[in-house]
């Protein structure tokens, strides 16, 4: 079998074992039901090409396995066994189209043709034919697979069946690595720069493959194998992405452009540090401290600093908690190389997803700990699935880990903060911490009681909305401090006037 001799001549070990544990689950999938009770989704895109072959090639081990002589096929006969259903939709590419009869055509499979949604088309089926489990090229990091093992009943609301995922595992690189290999062919769109392919309404080639050359009539792209990091494989489908950064090519420098919403000229975060140390006071977080002033320096107002234990509900009941109050929630502590990090698994619960390897970030922790780092089994290398970017800096060794709006450090103490903090800023294309201009700042000191001041505060409040106000002593029986802060000049200036005036019938007062 041309498929299995392949691989079985490759010396891609990695591929080998992904093409073993794939082999394995349609192998237990063909064990559980008949084949009169399977079928497989098939749509000519990549993902679905690499699951035909494989389906090949597990059918005919089976065969093998069953003792039947050469699998079950010989030469010249050319029927595929599994019922193989294709949803085709008006919105279709037409060389998607096409190249799904080819290839039907020239490995013998009988496509059912369905042109209605999914959910009655499979309704139909369902009533039609008796049928039990559905092999699905869904691979993690696929909005889709959220949430799906290999073996993933269909969801609540839909027609009962068994989804049988056997390349869930499988990364961008490997499905690449395995179509290359076997030398299949796969949709010539894969070679104009498309890395993932959903409708014509929602897909154009990806610009990370976009060759920048000024004198070309058209835009030319490098094939999809060429995509080097295959989480942006879906960066081609920007109205899809389903994260609330959303993303758009940028002409000038090919990268990705990634936009946060505008709330406002102020922006507001949250910090939660991790770590039981910090709690029994063994040790003083000055991360902490250290953030607020950064991020109160490029006019950010940090609402809150929380610490919690090193566990991952307190994690995630706190995250929870904050990401939907914050522009940005930064998280430290908690991370250490010998044990699962409670702090990224807090931030997976907090958002509802697994933790899941992560390959690219396996391999900055491979070149950064060498042979201690132990492949998918590693804890560090799992992220939470299918929300995870990753960001990137010369400066820095392993990229920061970015949830939605929560960012990972893994700074230690101030000196590393400073580092990534440097790098935070100058990632200006994700145009994450962007400055709203600073705050400016009034104090004033006086001898009044709080009782005395709190009124005049407290009017000062509702009559310059915008203003923030606080007070603090140093002693009891010192001065007290208050604090005006805002971010127009002439308003903090007009509030703190206001302010003395309010208070000039009691004790001596000095601007500081
Ligand atoms: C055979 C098959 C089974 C599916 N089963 C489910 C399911 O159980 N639950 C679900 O929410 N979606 C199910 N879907 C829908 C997919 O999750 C997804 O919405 C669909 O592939 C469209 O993906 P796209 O929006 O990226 O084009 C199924 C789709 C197919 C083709
Ligand atoms: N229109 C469809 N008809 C049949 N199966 C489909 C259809 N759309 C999706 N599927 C199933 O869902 C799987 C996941 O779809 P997805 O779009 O992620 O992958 P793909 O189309 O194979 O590759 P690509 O990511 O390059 O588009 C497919 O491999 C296929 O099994
Ligand atoms: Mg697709």
């Amino acid at each position: 079998m041309e498929i299995d001799r392949a691989i079985r001549d490759s010396d891609d070990r990695r591929l080998k074992t992904k093409y073993k544990n794939a082999i394995y689950v349609i192998q237990r999938a063909l064990a559980l039901y008949s084949i009169e009770e399977v079928a497989f989704s098939f749509n000519g895109g990549k993902d679905s090409t690499v699951l035909l072959h494989l389906l090949r090639a597990g059918y005919f081990l089976h065969q093998a396995e069953l003792g039947h002589s050469n699998g079950g096929l010989s030469d010249g006969e050319f029927t595929f066994p599994i019922r193989t259903i294709y949803f085709e939709t008006p919105s279709v590419f037409p060389e998607i189209n096409s190249f799904t009869y080819e290839t039907a055509a020239s490995y013998g499979v009988q496509l059912d043709i369905i042109r209605v949604d999914f959910k009655s088309g499979l309704e139909a089926l369902l009533k039609a034919k008796p049928t039990r489990a559905i092999f699905l090229g869904v691979r993690i990091g696929d909005p889709t697979a959220v949430g799906q093992e290999q073996f993933s009943p269909s969801s609540p609301g839909w027609p009962p069946f068994m989804r049988v995922n056997p390349i869930l595992d499988w990364s961008y690189r490997d499905v690449w690595a395995f179509l290359l290999t076997c030398k299949v062919q796969y949709c010539g769109l894969y070679d104009q720069g498309y890395t993932s392919i959903g409708s014509i309404n929602d897909t154009v080639p990806n610009a990370l493959l976009c060759i920048k050359d000024s004198a070309a009539e058209k835009q030319k792209f490098k094939p999809a194998y060429m995509l080097s990091d295959g989480r942006l494989e879906r960066a081609g489908r920007a109205r899809k992405l389903s994260s609330v950064v959303a993303c758009e090519p940028a002409a000038s420098n090919g990268g990705l452009k990634c936009v946060e919403p505008d709330r406002g000229s102020i922006h507001t975060a949250s910090i939660v540090a991790v770590g039981d140390e910090i709690l029994s006071g063994t040790i003083e977080d000055q991360l902490g401290p250290s953030l607020c002033r950064k991020l109160h320096s490029i006019g950010w107002l940090v609402s809150q600093i929380a610490t919690v234990r090193s566990e991952v509900d307190s994690v995630s009941e706190e995250v929870e908690r904050r990401k939907s109050m914050s522009d940005l929630v930064f998280i430290y502590g908690g991370v250490g190389p010998l044990h699962s990090d409670v702090t990224v698994g807090g931030v997976a619960k907090a958002f509802g997803v697994r933790l899941a390897p992560d390959e690219e970030y396996e391999e900055y922790l491979r070149n950064l700990f060498g042979d201690k780092c132990t492949g998918n089994r590693n804890e560090m290398a799992q992220l939470p699935e299918g929300i995870t970017e990753l960001l990137e800096h010369e400066k820095l060794p392993v990229p920061l880990i970015k949830c939605h709006n929560v960012i990972v450090l893994t700074a230690t103490n101030v000196d590393e903060l400073d580092q990534q903090w440097d790098a935070l800023i100058d990632l200006r294309s994700t145009n994450l911490l962007a400055s709203t201009g600073p705050f400016v700042t009034k104090h004033l000191s006086t001898s009044l009681s709080d009782l005395e001041v709190a009124q005049p505060l407290s009017k000062i409040s509702i009559e310059f909305p915008d203003i923030y106000t606080g007070c603090y002593r140093k002693s009891r029986a010192g001065p007290l401090i208050i604090t005006l802060e805002g971010k127009d000049q002439e308003t903090v200036e007009a509030a703190m006037e206001a302010l003395s005036m309010k208070l000039s019938c009691g004790a001596k007062q000095t601007s500081v």
